[in-house]
């Protein structure tokens, strides 16, 4: 069953078309990669699909709801979560409470009124503190949930936002390149959490990400952006050996 449909995308900026006609479809529960050169719209598929932008043109259907112009927390609330190439945690905030605040975009007090103090919210806080700690187990942060954001180091901290993006209870989740930055042994770990999140959540992920070994080991298709269209789009093997994007993207010998 498709998770998500996009028919037609494109997105203008001025003169710049950063998407031309973009078709996809991702299915429950598969892992879904987007791989093209730098400036091919990756991010700005991630932005348009989380309602940052609204498409120029075409639509967006996620489980069979049309969400074009859909506000970014309502789209949030309907299952869509993400994380950010350039990670954005509050730095001065606590580990725990950067997966707390995520919390708050669907529990009903919301983070401060829940610092009122009120019986009710004093339980709903306590779920989600407990939540917390449960996803910050899961990413292998827990000793760690009293440190500053600040403190942790640059794969810690992409695996603190994939907590955070978890904290709102997504069926799909957009990560945006969270392997950037990350050195050989935090790329192992991170694949096995991606396949262990998408496992134990029954999440369906899309990913963008320029990391190759990557993208083709945990990915069951994948699709490649060029100049914002898509030139191809298919199971690893068939991307690896696709002429078009070997020579836009891959390089000869890749
Ligand atoms: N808000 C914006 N205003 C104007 N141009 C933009 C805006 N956002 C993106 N662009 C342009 O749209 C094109 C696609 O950018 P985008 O960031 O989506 O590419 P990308 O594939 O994610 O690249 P990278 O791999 O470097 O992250 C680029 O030419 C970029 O400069």
């Amino acid at each position: 069953m498709p998770v998500l449909t996009l028919e037609g995308i494109s997105q203008e900026f001025g003169g710049l078309r950063a998407l031309d006609g973009v078709n996809m479809v991702v299915e429950e529960g598969e892992i879904f990669g987007i791989i093209g050169p730098n400036g091919a719209g990756k991010t700005t598929l991630f932005n348009i699909i989380t309602g940052i932008y609204i498409p120029s043109e075409g639509d967006l259907i996620f489980k069979e709801q049309r969400i074009n112009r859909m506000a970014t927390h309502n789209i949030a609330r309907l299952g869509i979560g993400r994380t950010f190439q350039n990670i954005r945690l509050f730095n001065k905030l606590s580990v725990l409470d950067n997966v707390r605040v995520g919390s708050h975009g669907i529990s009903r007090s919301g983070f401060f009124k829940s610092l009122l103090g009120l019986p009710s919210m004093l339980r709903e806080e306590k779920e989600i503190k407990g939540r917390a700690e449960e996803l910050l187990e899961l990413v292998g942060l827990y000793d760690k949930k009293m440190e500053y954001a600040d403190n942790l180091a640059y794969g810690e901290q992409r695996r603190l936002e994939i907590a955070r993006a978890l904290a709102l209870k997504p069926s799909l989740l957009l990560l945006d390149e969270p392997a950037a930055g990350m050195n050989s042994g935090e790329k192992v770990e991170l694949m096995k959490l991606i396949e262990q999140i998408r496992q134990e959540m029954k999440l369906t992920i899309l990913l963008v990400e320029h990391d190759m070994s990557l993208v083709m080991n945990i990915c069951e298709r994948i699709a490649v952006l060029d100049y914002g269209r898509k030139i191809a789009e298919g199971p690893p093997e068939e991307i690896k050996n696709d002429e078009r994007v070997i020579q836009s993207y891959l390089g000869v010998g890749a």
